[in-house]
């Protein structure tokens, strides 16, 4: 069973579904990819995960154990951490403090470990950093926290490319330590050179499910894949 499982999931905004019965296996020690056009439903899957909005039907299990019924911060404490769309991090607090907040007073370097750019910017407010920055916080904070699985929406929004490359190097990373990553980002080609497994999503429906090498190397099926146009790869004909 994979470490983080997402099963059968449909979730509902204003009562009309927008993810219709979709099941990912996320493993540990890797990154799974989820693409698709804006609206495809990602958002809204993740959001289900982590507990930001109920889920309409279907289950998700951290290591083993169903997670879908408790609340959004006990599934933190279980292991599962999400990096919300946007940038989250507290814009009045320090960059030291904003990670402090993660670990409850406890040691934060890690954090500059992974991120030494962020090592001389401890004491500016977090609103003054960059973008890429105030990401790398993001991913810090999220480190910080311990995570068994960690769901990311997004991080490249509003970055240059190179900021997106040296960030998806962190992720890629963080996998590498043991963490189930699942990663949705607009960025595909960066996305699937460090990811093994990809799902790509269409009006909120898995439309491909297979490796992330196979979406990358194969010339127009992401493409088609987005659009509607390729049948030939159903999550069926996928595996
Ligand atoms: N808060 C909301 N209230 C009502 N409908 C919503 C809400 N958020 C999203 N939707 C709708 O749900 C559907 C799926 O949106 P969602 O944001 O999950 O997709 P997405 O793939 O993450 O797209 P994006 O890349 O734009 O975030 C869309 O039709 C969207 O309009």
């Amino acid at each position: 069973m994979a470490l983080l499982d997402i099963t059968d999931v449909t979730v509902e905004r204003e009562r009309l579904p927008v993810v219709h019965g979709v099941s990912l296996d996320v493993d540990a020690g890797q990154v799974t990819v989820l693409l698709g056009v804006n609206g495809a439903g990602k958002t809204s899957l993740l959001e289900a995960v982590s507990g930001v909005v109920p889920l309409a039907g279907g289950t998700v299990s951290l290591a083993g154990a169903r997670i879908d019924r408790i609340a959004p911060y006990r599934r933190v404490r279980a292991g599962l951490v999400h990096i919300e769309e946007g940038r989250s991090v507290f814009p009045d607090l320090t960059t030291q403090e904003n990670l402090l907040i993660a670990t409850g007073g406890g040691s934060t370097e890690d954090a500059y470990t992974m991120f030494p750019e962020l090592d001389a910017r401890r004491k500016v407010a977090a609103g003054l950093l960059s973008g890429g920055e105030q990401q790398m916080l993001a991913v810090g904070r999220a480190l910080l926290l311990r995570p068994k699985a960690l769901i990311i929406d997004e991080l490249s929004l509003g970055l240059a490319p190179l900021l997106v490359a040296r960030l998806m190097k962190a992720v890629a990373e963080l996998a590498r330590s043991g963490v189930a990553v699942l990663l949705v980002e607009q960025f595909a080609r960066l996305a699937l050179q460090i990811g093994e497994r990809a799902y790509v999503l269409r009006g909120g429906r898995v439309v491909y499910d297979g490796s992330c090498a196979e979406l990358a190397g194969t010339e127009g099926l992401l493409h088609s894949l987005y659009l509607g146009e390729d049948l030939a790869h159903t999550p069926e004909a996928g595996r």
